[in-house]
């Protein structure tokens, strides 16, 4: 034998409190909501043209909500329902009017799960429903047949209890349509106040098209204030700030229009006019046919967008069974591209049109315009022209850099920057710090919109090509001195060069190739490690021959050269010592433990040197 599902109305409602509504405030909108529905269907019965289909209209009728005499009402001019619809729509969960026969929704409406009603019971015990259907057919007084002046559906009052068992008797009612009666259950008092339901019916529902009061006063108005019509753009454009102060507390850097056909959207896009950290989500006010959805709604927008907040509204997407997200379909995904898209050429517009504008604009919101580059050339177009890079030659464009220099270098860290910049710029070696974030894929990425652009990652060592040799002469006579220098330093690993550069007031440089600086951290990590990834890390390390870091003493330089000069070997190894230390500070190097003992010894040695050195006899 078959048996019907039973229902146990208290747990469904438990769980929709719990688990699907973020706040029991949401029973005003649902009540609302149904209303906004019974106008639209009742609309449609008198002009079935103007209804159905994508794009269909929402609205019409009149709402009028009270709050008096210890109980909510909510009455609507609408549709209204028979006795046979009050049985299976009020008391059928999940039964709704606003799906069509394939269980799609109907996109002129609202609603189309079939629940939205139960969440009453988040506030009240008991529903009470009067309603009188305005649909043809009936005989309200016992005869006839509709048509004659006393025909009609007759009204019904459907009481539901959240126990489960409802009621429906005869009730009085002239006109069709609908109200909807609570009464705060203890401790729900507040969320039915007066002040309250006329906030609530305001956030919800302040942009229905429709005529919605609550105790008398006004609620709905002039509808999306982007639609609404000013006598100049200067005007619309103060009464759109206005209102961005009034939704989000800021006053815009600039309004975007936007509008999306397919998804029957429209709203605007206001540009934050204080940085914000790329991470933080961009949460927008978005409302469905003209009702609130939420006011942080995630994900509306490309993630790159984090500079702008919108206010939307769209016809056809559609909600999550909370109505307080927006369902992740086809359609969302292509709003969000079509959205990102107009962010986009504004972006592209104001480079174009107005630039110290554009300048302000980057200031602020640097970070996001170069994640978009990343994968837009309109975009890299926008950091190469506007933005400043740190340069061996001071901050300027990538552009501007690139006509300066045509065959530059980058580094990848600000450190290695800041270490060889003016090394660099005193050979002629156009240098870019890519250090910071996105910097050196956005330098990458040059060549998609610049074929000749030629910036290539600079190889430390390969500046000493650009140093000039010392002549034969001075070579061989520093001989001595470069083997002593060499047996100073060899401990750490380095060798010693002797070159002729500027700026001749750096008396020694430090330089590492890529590969010695790999090696480098493996020997350090052996160090640290246990025996068996120590014997592991030996093997890479020694797989990688590659060449030592250099300590490149500069002949240029005056101290460098009476270094060179010194007669006591045992002075030479402290001040190539020194000189080493000094060159690994200049440079931001990592210090390992030998050379911070090393520069400690040097040092000392050099004071206990100096305090040592005999007094002329002069003086004594
Ligand atoms: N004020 C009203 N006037 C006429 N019919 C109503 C009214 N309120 C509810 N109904 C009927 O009751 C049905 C169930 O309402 P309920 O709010 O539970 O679900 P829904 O509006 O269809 O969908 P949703 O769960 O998305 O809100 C509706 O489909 C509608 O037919």
């Amino acid at each position: 034998m078959e048996q019907a599902f039973q229902v146990d109305l208290r747990g469904v409602v438990d769980l929709l409190s719990r688990h699907l509504y973020s706040s029991p405030r949401v029973y005003l909108r649902e009540l609302l909501q149904n209303a906004v529905d019974a106008g639209t269907a009742r609309a449609s019965l008198d002009d079935p043209s103007a209804f159905g289909g994508a794009g269909g209209r929402t609205g019409g009728g009149r709402v009028r909500i009270e709050t008096g005499g210890g109980a909510l009402r909510v009455h609507d001019d609408g549709i209204g329902l028979t006795e046979d619809e009050v049985h299976r729509l009020l008391a059928t969960i999940g039964r709704s009017s606003k799906r069509d026969e394939l269980g799609f929704a109907r996109s002129d409406f609202l609603g189309q799960f079939g629940i939205g009603l139960l969440s009453a019971f988040l506030v009240a015990d008991e529903i009470e429903v009067v309603t009188r259907s305005a649909r043809p057919g009936g005989a309200a007084d016992g005869g006839g047949d509709g048509d004659g002046e006393r025909g009609g559906h007759a009204a019904v009052r459907w009481i539901g209890n959240a126990s489960g068992h409802y009621r429906v008797e005869p009730a009085e009612r002239d006109e069709p349509g609908t109200t909807v009666t609570l009464r705060p259950r203890p401790g729900a008092s507040d969320l039915m106040a007066p002040a309250t339901v006329a906030d609530l019916a305001r956030t919800y529902g302040g942009l229905l098209p429709i005529d919605l009061t609550v105790d008398g006063t006004e609620i709905t108005g002039e509808g999306p204030p982007w639609r609404a019509s000013h006598p100049d753009p200067a005007r619309r454009r103060r009464a759109l700030d206005a209102y961005c102060r009034e939704v989000f507390g800021f006053d815009p850097f600039d309004v975007i229009d936007l509008d999306v056909p397919e998804a029957g959207l429209s709203g605007v896009a206001f540009v934050l006019p204080q940085a914000v950290p790329p991470t933080a989500r961009g949460a927008h006010r978005v409302y469905l046919r003209r009702m609130l959805l939420a006011e942080n709604v995630e994900g509306l927008l490309p993630e790159w967008s984090f500079f702008v907040r919108c206010v939307v509204d769209a016809g056809e997407l559609r909600p999550t069974a909370s109505r307080e997200a927006l369902f992740e379909d086809e359609l969302l995904d292509s709003t969000r591209q079509a959205l990102g898209e107009r962010v986009r050429q504004w972006l592209v517009g104001l480079a174009e049109t107005d630039p110290s504008r554009m300048r302000a604009f980057l200031r602020l919101h640097q970070l996001g315009v170069k994640a978009m580059a990343l994968h837009d050339d309109d975009m890299l177009r926008i950091v190469d022209r506007w933005l400043e890079f740190e340069t061996s030659a001071g901050p300027m464009t990538l552009n501007e850099f690139r006509r300066r220099h045509s065959d530059a270098r980058f580094v990848t860290g600000v450190d290695e920057f800041r270490r060889l910049a003016a090394v660099a710029g005193a050979q002629g070696v156009g240098l870019v710090n890519g250090g910071y974030v996105h910097d050196s894929e956005i330098i990458g990425r040059l060549p998609a919109i610049d074929p000749d652009a030629r910036l290539r990652r600079l190889e430390p060592a390969e500046l000493t090509t650009h140093f000039g040799v010392v002549d034969p002469d001075t070579e061989l006579r520093l001989r001595p001195f470069l083997a002593a220098a060499q047996r100073a330093v060899e401990r750490l690993g380095c060798e010693v060069v002797v070159r002729d550069f500027d700026p001749a007031s750096l008396p020694a440089l430090y330089l590492t190739s890529r590969a010695a600086q790999h090696r480098a951290e493996l020997e350090e990590a052996r160090e640290l490690a246990d025996d068996l990834w120590s014997d592991v890390l030996g093997a890479l390390g020694g797989m990688s021959a590659a060449d030592r870091p250099q300590l490149v003493l500069n002949h240029r330089n005056p101290l460098t050269r009476r270094i060179a000069s010194l007669a006591d070997p045992a002075l030479v190894e402290v001040a190539v010592q020194a000189l080493y230390g000094q060159a690994l500070l200049l440079g931001h190097h990592p210090l390992r433990p030998a050379d911070s003992a090393v520069l400690n010894r040097s040092f000392l040695g050099l004071l206990d040197w100096a305090v040592h050195t005999p007094v002329p006899e002069a003086d004594q």
